[in-house]
Formats: C-alpha cells, sequence, structure tokens
C-alpha cells in the first residue's frame, strides 16, 4: 500500500465536498477518478498530496512516501529564464542519494529530449506536461498524481501522455492517481476507476464500471457504451485477416 484514505470526509464553510471516501493505492496501478465538474476530484488530490487536511477520516501513507505532483497548467514567468535541465537539477542533490534516473535519460523516457535547453516558457502545452512527467521520474516517486494533465494538448499529444504515463508505471512501478474527462484515451491502462460525485458512486476495473447503473446514470448511456466498446476492442487480438486470434475471445458484441 502506497496511500489509503478511510472514510474521508471534507467541509469547507458548511459545504460537503467529500464524504466517506475510502480508497487504497498502490504500486503500479494507475487509479483513475472521474466525475462532472465540482465532483471534487481536484480537493481529493489535494488530501492525497497532504495540503488539504480532512474534515474527518484518516490518510495513511507508506514510511518515507514520495509524491510527485502533475498539475493541469504549469505557468512560469516568461522574464525568469529557466531552462528543462535547469528545471529537472533542483531536485536532483536529495534525489541522487536515491540512485535517480538522470535527467537526460528521463526526458528520453518521455520523449522531450530536444527540450533540454529550452527555456520553461517555449514549450508547447504536451512538452510541459510530458517535462513534469520526466520531473516525478528524477524525484523517484512513488507515487505520481496527475490533476487532468491532457488539458489543452492536443488529441495526438494525448494519447501520446497516457501511454507516457502507463510506460512509467511499467518502468518505474509506481503508483499513479489520475484525474481525467478522457475516458476513451485512459481506460486501456487503467487498473481501477473511481467515479466521484462528492461520494464514490462506484469503483472498479473499467470493464465492471461500464455496467454499473451509478455509472451509466452519472455519464450516460454514450459513455458506458463508449467504455464497453473500447474494452471490446482491446481483449483480443487479431490476425491480419481481421479473425480473432485463437485463445482471444470478444466479451462485448
Ligand atoms: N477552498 C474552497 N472553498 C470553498 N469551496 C471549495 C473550495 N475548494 C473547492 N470548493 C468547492 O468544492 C467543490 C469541488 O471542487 P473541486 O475543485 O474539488 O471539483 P472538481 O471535481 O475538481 O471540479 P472540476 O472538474 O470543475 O475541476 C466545488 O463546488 C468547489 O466550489
Amino acid at each position: 500500500m502506497l496511500l489509503s484514505m478511510d472514510d474521508v470526509n471534507v467541509r469547507i464553510g458548511g459545504q460537503t465536498i467529500l464524504s466517506n471516501i475510502s480508497l487504497t493505492l498502490e504500486a503500479d496501478r494507475i487509479t483513475t477518478v472521474i466525475g462532472p465538474n465540482g465532483a471534487g476530484k481536484t480537493t481529493l488530490c489535494k488530501v492525497a498530496l497532504g495540503i488539504l487536511q480532512p474534515t474527518s477520516g484518516r490518510v495513511q501513507k507508506a514510511p518515507g512516501l514520495r509524491i510527485s505532483y502533475v498539475p493541469q497548467r504549469f505557468h512560469i514567468d516568461s522574464s525568469m529564464p529557466l531552462t528543462v535541465r535547469d528545471f529537472l537539477s533542483v531536485s536532483l542533490p536529495f534525489a541522487r542519494k536515491r540512485r535517480l534516473l538522470g535527467i537526460a535519460e528521463a526526458l528520453e523516457l518521455t520523449e522531450v529530449e530536444h527540450c533540454i535547453d529550452k527555456n520553461l516558457h517555449q514549450l508547447s502545452g504536451g512538452e510541459t506536461q510530458r517535462v513534469l512527467l520526466a520531473r516525478a521520474i528524477t524525484q523517484q516517486a512513488d507515487l505520481i498524481v496527475l490533476d487532468e494533465p491532457a488539458q489543452g494538448v492536443d488529441v495526438n499529444g494525448q494519447e501520446l501522455l497516457y501511454k507516457l504515463i502507463s510506460r512509467i508505471r511499467d518502468i518505474r512501478h509506481c503508483g499513479i492517481l489520475l484525474i481525467s474527462h478522457d475516458l476513451h484515451l485512459v481506460m486501456a491502462d487503467t487498473d481501477n476507476v473511481l467515479c466521484l460525485n462528492g461520494h464514490i458512486c462506484c469503483a472498479g476495473h473499467p470493464e465492471s464500471i461500464s455496467n454499473d447503473p451509478a455509472f451509466v446514470s452519472l455519464f450516460g448511456r454514450r459513455a458506458a457504451d463508449t467504455l464497453a466498446i473500447y474494452h471490446h476492442h482491446h481483449d483480443h487480438h487479431h490476425h491480419a485477416d481481421g479473425t480473432v486470434a485463437e485463445g482471444d475471445h470478444c466479451s462485448n458484441s
């Protein structure tokens, strides 16, 4: 277990924002939180990051847990010259003690090695997010928290970003808490989905979620079908002529 929440409640100014949240984040697993605007997704991130204390309930973290945060957007004043190399070096002295992956390797892994000498404010939205992912790698994060990291990134960039996130999970064996609206893009690699609307409406593997009445009432039949169809396309392999490979199966048709 990397981090767990047990019956967490958050009330701010008399408003209940999160109620009865229980979850466990594990190494090697991507947990995706989905939910409508105002559902409490960012608040949940803040509780996980330890920057917001719950009104009640318990948050437990593995001893020495290192969390890295990738925000929705990242603004840096254009008058402040800071290269990608310098930005990633900031976390080096401490991280080096933990046999960190070098800056160049991390940038290569997130496919932005060509940006190493660029100024942060010269980067595109997609490049910025990939530099932030590289930072999480150099920091040797045990848990990476990403709050809608693909906002403002074009579709190809989004797909690449989500592929990189699952590749980092596979290589670094870290846990990932991902907030996303891009259901069809994130679901293939998600191990666990939490549907949030102030409380957890339903949770589980994407395939089981798509059949859950709570999911359907929150996101609509169309989203549920998208999820189901998506998994149909990914639970078997085709031969070149389109026939299904032996031993594979179609769970949805
Ligand atoms: N510091 C605060 N003070 C008062 N209300 C707050 C505070 N932070 C969040 N809220 C309220 O809590 C609710 C949940 O906010 P939160 O930002 O966690 O939602 P979200 O699911 O991330 O939304 P979105 O998808 O729109 O980004 C909203 O109604 C918001 O107005």
